[in-house]
């Protein structure tokens, strides 16, 4: 992959306890929908989803997801923090447009990338957490549950709410949701589609900590990816494995088999018809703001 290295000082003077430090800004010539820094002096990369105005996961982003992780990872990076551009929107989850009415080709590619990217993110090498700095319902939740730890701000909301939306969180999104959540609320919280607030998230074990501003998101990440700095890499990659090697190999089995229940589904005329009205109802309560 041909990536741009370019050097960007960033002072980190308004940030208490910290020295200036220098990001290097990794991308590739084609990254519209990412930011990709690596910090010079923790080693630890930083993705930032920058698609407006939600984030929606739309076949592009999880493609440029998809390289940021590899570059973390082949730069050796110590850990990889995920966090959003916006202010209220960590991710909506998936691009709903890329389901609803869907082109044939387009959809498998969009489906098929969505499970690359989770195995690659549930599967990672390294050390990952997520900054949650605004909602993540639904795949955003997704990712976030991909991540060893996660760190959100107050008055958001998290979960897995396609029940409400006609659709079915598939077995894979459930999984990683059950490696933080005990399985009674999982099952309750799911089946009825419940969004957490951040407080309630927390109270559950759905996200291990909560603090006020993005950089004290950002710097308790960075505080959980510096806590593995005396552990032998390899030693810890093959340990996680061990966690989650059940999940991947599900999936990694069943991807064509995953991939025609998807389309099953969402092709079905009643899940299309759910689609349109809640896609509906999102635009017109936007149209109200
Ligand atoms: C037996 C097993 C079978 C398994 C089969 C599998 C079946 C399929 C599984 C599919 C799994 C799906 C996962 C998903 O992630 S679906 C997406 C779920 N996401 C949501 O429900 C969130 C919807 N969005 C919101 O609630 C709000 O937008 C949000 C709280 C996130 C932010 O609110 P805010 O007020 O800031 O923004 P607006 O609501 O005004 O939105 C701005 C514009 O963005 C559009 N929008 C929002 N979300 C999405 C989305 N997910 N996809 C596409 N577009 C989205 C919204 O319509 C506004 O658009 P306009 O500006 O054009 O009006």
């Amino acid at each position: 992959m041909n990536i741009i290295r370019t050097v960007r000082s960033v002072a980190f003077s308004s940030i208490p306890n910290r020295t200036l430090s220098t990001t290097r800004s990794l991308s590739t010539p084609s990254a519209q929908y990412t930011a990709f820094e690596v910090n010079d002096k923790t080693g630890i990369a930083t993705l930032t989803l920058n698609r407006p105005p939600v984030n929606s996961l739309n076949l592009e982003l999880l493609t440029e997801m998809r390289n940021c992780l590899k570059d973390a990872e082949t730069n050796k990076c110590k850990g990889l923090i995920i966090t959003s551009s916006s202010n209220s929107v960590f991710t909506a989850g998936l691009d709903l447009l890329e389901m609803y009415q869907p082109q044939d080709e387009r959809v498998k590619s969009f489906w098929t990338a969505l499970q690359s990217m989770w195995m690659e993110l549930y599967g990672s090498k390294i050390p990952t957490a997520a900054a949650i700095n605004g909602h993540a319902p639904a795949g955003g939740c997704l990712i976030a549950t991909a991540c060893e730890y996660r760190v959100m701000l107050p008055n958001f909301t998290i979960g897995l709410n396609e029940t409400l939306i006609g659709i079915v969180a598939p077995k894979w999104f459930v999984s990683a949701f059950l490696n933080v959540v005990p399985r009674r609320v999982a099952e309750q919280a799911i089946t009825q589609g419940k969004l957490f607030t951040t407080a309630e998230a927390h109270n559950v074990g759905l996200v291990d900590d909560v603090v006020n501003t993005k950089e004290e998101a950002i710097a308790k990440c960075e505080q959980f990816i510096g806590s593995f700095k005396n552990v032998n890499p390899y030693a810890r990659a093959l340990t996680k494995q061990q966690f989650r090697i059940k999940e991947l190999q599900e999936l990694e089995q069943q991807r064509e088999k995953d991939l025609q229940i998807f389309l099953g589904l969402i092709m079905q005329p009643s899940v299309q018809k759910a689609m349109g009205i809640y896609l509906e109802g999102l635009k017109k309560k936007s149209k109200k703001q």
